[in-house]
C-alpha cells in the first residue's frame, strides 16, 4: 500500500493506493492530526509519495509524522521527461511538482492533447499536446483569491457572496461573475491552442472547478485529483 499527497497551499490532500477500497482524506495544514491517524491506523503502508507545493514547513511536518513511523516520504521533483510526459519548461525544477504530477495523471488516462486546469488556491491551465509534450501553462489566483484581492484592495468593494450572472446588476454579483468569468475566459483561450488535434479535451478538477465548468463552451472531463493519479502512475516507475 501506498500513500499518495498532495500538499497544496491551502489544504493537504491524500489516497491510500492500493486498497480494495479508495481511501481519500484532506486537512488543513494545522490538523496534520488527520494525516497522522491515517498512519496510525494503516499499518500495511510501505512508501509515501508526494508532491508539496506548500513550502518546506508543511513538508518538513509531515517528514516528522513518517519518521516516527519508521517511514521518509519521497517528495517528487519535476524532470524532464517521465512517464510518457515531456516538460519544456525553460527550467523543469521550477514547474510545481503538483502540476507535474497532474500532467503525468492527464497523459496516463487520455492519450490525446488535453488541456489540464486545477482550480486549487492558485489556477493552473496546461496545455499537453497528442504526443504528450507539455508545452507550458498558466498560473492565475484561485477564484477566492480573486476575490479577496479586490475586497483587500479597494474601498467600496466588500468580500460577499454573489451569484453568477451573465449581467451582473449588483456589486456582489459582479465581482463573482467576473471572477468567474475570468477563469473560464482564460481556460477557453488556452483549449485553443489545441482544439484542432483530435480528440482533444480539457480536464478540469480542484475545488473551484465546478464554480465555472458551467461557463465553458468546450468538451470538459471533470476529473477528481489528477494529482494524486499522477503520483499513483510515478509510484509503478520508481
Ligand atoms: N463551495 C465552493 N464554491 C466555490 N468555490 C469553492 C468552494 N469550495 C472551495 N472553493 C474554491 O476552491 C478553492 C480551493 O480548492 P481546492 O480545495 O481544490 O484547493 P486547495 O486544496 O485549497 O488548494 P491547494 O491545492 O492549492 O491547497 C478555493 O480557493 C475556492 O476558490
Ligand atoms: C502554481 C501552484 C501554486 C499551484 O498549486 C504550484 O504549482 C507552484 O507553486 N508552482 C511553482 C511555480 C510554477 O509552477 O511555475
Ligand atoms: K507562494
Amino acid at each position: 500500500m501506498i500513500l499518495l499527497i498532495d500538499a497544496g497551499n491551502t489544504r493537504i490532500k491524500w489516497r491510500l493506493h492500493g486498497t480494495p477500497t479508495p481511501v481519500e482524506g484532506a486537512c488543513e495544514h494545522d490538523q496534520l492530526e488527520a494525516l497522522d491517524a491515517v498512519l496510525a491506523e494503516t499499518p500495511g503502508i510501505r512508501r509515501m509519495i508526494g508532491a508539496n507545493v506548500a513550502g518546506p514547513g508543511v513538508g518538513g511536518q509531515i517528514g516528522t509524522l513518517a519518521a516516527q513511523r519508521g517511514m521518509t516520504p519521497e517528495w517528487i521533483t519535476p524532470d524532464a521527461e517521465r512517464c510518457g510526459v515531456r516538460n519544456l519548461y525553460r527550467q523543469p525544477a521550477q514547474l510545481g511538482a503538483d502540476r507535474w504530477a497532474a500532467l503525468i495523471g492527464a497523459r496516463s488516462q487520455h492519450p490525446h492533447a488535453c488541456l489540464v486546469v486545477m482550480a486549487g488556491t492558485a489556477t493552473t491551465i496546461d496545455l499537453l499536446d497528442a504526443a504528450g509534450d507539455f508545452l507550458g501553462g498558466l498560473i492565475l489566483p484561485g477564484v477566492a483569491l480573486m476575490q479577496r484581492a479586490l475586497a483587500s484592495n479597494t474601498a467600496q468593494l466588500p468580500l460577499a457572496s454573489g451569484q453568477f450572472s451573465p449581467t451582473p446588476r449588483s456589486t456582489a454579483d459582479a465581482i463573482l461573475s467576473g471572477c468567474l468569468q475570468a477563469q473560464a475566459g482564460a481556460v477557453e483561450r488556452m483549449f485553443r491552442q489545441i482544439e484542432s488535434s483530435a480528440g482533444a479535451c480539457c480536464l478540469l478538477g480542484g475545488g473551484a472547478a465546478d464554480a465555472f465548468a458551467s461557463l465553458l463552451s468546450l468538451p470538459v472531463q471533470r476529473v477528481d485529483n489528477l494529482v494524486l493519479d499522477g503520483l499513483a502512475r510515478i509510484a509503478q516507475d520508481s
